[in-house]
């Protein structure tokens, strides 16, 4: 008996973790950027990623869905799993990786196109409406998840690009969600944004902790706090520190992390 709740509980911990990485390691050309990166993600929950400028933060979050693919000089090696999977094995097309595995960047970059077409272009593409009762649908269901519908619903034919900072980048949070995606990564996704449009941002990031496992990259450690259950401490490559947030911030156990919150360092 005692075995078999042993058992369930081991189960639901690897049911929990959504990403795996081993010994991952970046480098583009000679600058090894990613040393010897372990690190667990775990599904449902916020994970932020904070260190100071050029330690490797958006590295190692490209490496997630692949975008790293995409610069010449960048190589990687070690396993990423995603669910058990390895995200780098030659059969897996990266353009289904990212969908899968959705990204937001620094800069709200919604295409030149209607709000409606923003959002219904990755379910499109991906086949994942059968006709335009469906992807209207998806839509409006992006588009009330990423908290914006409210306010665009009577100019779905708007341009996307005619709209404030704030409400561009939760199109574009839309946009990632549509293509119903199990990772939502997020590359500073407020360093953009007015403090009111920031704290849209971070209420909707909390939202989505119910539905995706969510990455963030922060140069704001009180945003990491208030956003994050699981913080990772990145320092000249290294992964120093991976712990729950609340613990990285007030017993941290490694004089890097401790230099960095207290402001000594970065
Ligand atoms: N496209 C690229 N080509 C070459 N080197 C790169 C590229 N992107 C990042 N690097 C290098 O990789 C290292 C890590 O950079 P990265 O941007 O991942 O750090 P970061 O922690 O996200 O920094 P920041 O907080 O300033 O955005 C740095 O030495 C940087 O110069």
């Amino acid at each position: 008996m005692e075995d078999m709740v042993h058992m369930d509980r081991a189960m639901s911990t690897q049911q929990d973790i959504k990403i795996k990485a081993n010994k991952v390691q970046v480098f583009y050309g000679e600058n090894h950027a990613i040393k010897d990166v372990d690190v667990e993600i775990a599904d449902k929950t916020v994970t932020a990623f904070i260190g100071p400028s050029g330690c490797g933060k958006s590295t190692f979050l490209r490496c997630i869905n692949r975008m790293n693919d995409t610069i010449d000089v960048c190589r990687v090696e070690g396993d990423i799993l995603l669910d058990g999977d390895d995200i780098y094995d030659p059969k897996v097309d990266p353009v289904q990786l990212r969908a899968k595995v959705g990204m937001v960047f620094q800069k709200p970059n919604p295409f030149p196109k209607s709000i409606y077409d923003n959002v219904a272009y990755g379910p499109k593409i991906h086949g994942l409406a059968r006709n335009k009762a469906d992807l209207d649908e998806i839509v409006e269901k992006s588009l009330r998840k990423a908290a914006l519908w409210d306010e665009v619903k009577d100019r779905l034919d708007a341009a996307g690009t005619g709209m404030s900072g704030g409400q561009q980048q939760r199109l574009c949070i839309a946009r990632a969600i549509a293509t119903q995606p199990e990772v939502l990564l997020m590359d500073e996704p407020c360093s953009a944004l007015d403090p009111i449009a920031t704290a849209q941002v971070e209420e909707l990031i909390d939202e989505l902790r119910q539905s995706f496992s969510v990455v963030i990259v922060t140069h704001s450690m009180q945003q990491a706090a208030r956003v994050s259950q699981k913080t990772a401490f990145f320092h000249l490559g290294n992964l120093v520190e991976f712990d729950d947030t609340d613990k990285i911030f007030t017993n941290p156990q490694d004089s890097r992390t401790e230099s960095y919150i207290s402001g000594r360092i970065g």
